[in-house]
């Protein structure tokens, strides 16, 4: 996840089939340019956890996609992730920094809030997420974001920010022009009627036109 415009940020779906999930990750991942694949998996044990990112850390992997564990930096660790994603109630930042050493990704949920997002970066994170910025059914959402704060944090900071919730195609655009790094997106892709290769391709054409 470097420098440069705006980027898909893939993260799955809420339950996946391990067997046959992979194969769908590598249809989306070839259908156009994306930076990162989060493995967010909330109901499942840590067997299964491990069992999944062992069977689609490769897929991204070798793709040159980072791959990163929700809520689970010493899973992350554990079975060779580039990185996780803790939100505000998951573990501090500073703590999973700690877990992460130095060179793993750290992102941070925080929410619509600036002085959580400036926090965030004080204790090591790699990038902070805002939102959600629409109405989404993938989370119960306890905070709503307006694209202003994109604007306002990315015209003063260096740290990459991650726009989050309800994120598609056709709603992107604002997102995009008030200078989010990465759109993260779940329902977008796994749920697109046309399957996740049509999602993404849709919007990689959105980020675009929109850039
Ligand atoms: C990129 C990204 N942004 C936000 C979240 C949400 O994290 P969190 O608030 O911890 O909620 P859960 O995803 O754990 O339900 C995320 N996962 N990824
Ligand atoms: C994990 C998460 N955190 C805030 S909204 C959200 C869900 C994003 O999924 P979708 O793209 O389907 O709205
Ligand atoms: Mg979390």
């Amino acid at each position: 996840m470097g420098a440069g415009g705006c980027r898909l940020y893939l993260i799955t779906p809420p339950a996946l089939d391990v067997a046959t999930f992979p194969d769908r990750l590598a249809a989306a991942l070839d259908a156009g340019d994306v930076a990162a694949v989060q493995l967010r998996l909330k109901e499942a044990d840590d067997d299964a956890i491990r069992r999944a990112a062992d069977a689609l850390r490769p897929v991204a992997q070798a793709r040159d996609v980072a791959f990163l564990l929700n809520d689970r930096p010493d899973l992350a660790v554990q079975t060779g992730c580039d990185g996780a994603h803790v939100g505000q109630s998951d573990m501090a930042a500073r703590a999973a920094r700690a877990v992460l050493g130095p060179d793993l990704m750290l992102g941070v949920t925080c929410h619509a809030s600036r002085d959580l997002a400036m926090s965030a970066g004080e204790d090591g994170a790699d990038y902070v997420a805002f939102g959600a910025f629409f109405p989404t059914t993938t989370k119960a959402a306890s905070s709503r974001a307006e694209p202003d704060l994109l604007a306002w944090w990315s015209d003063l900071m260096e740290l990459p920010c991650v726009a989050i919730g309800g994120i598609t195609a056709e709603n992107c655009a604002p997102l995009v022009t008030a200078g989010a790094d990465f759109l993260a997106v779940v329902a977008a892709v796994w749920d697109h009627p046309d399957g996740p290769a049509a999602g993404v391709r849709a919007l990689c054409a959105a980020i675009a036109a929109a850039s």
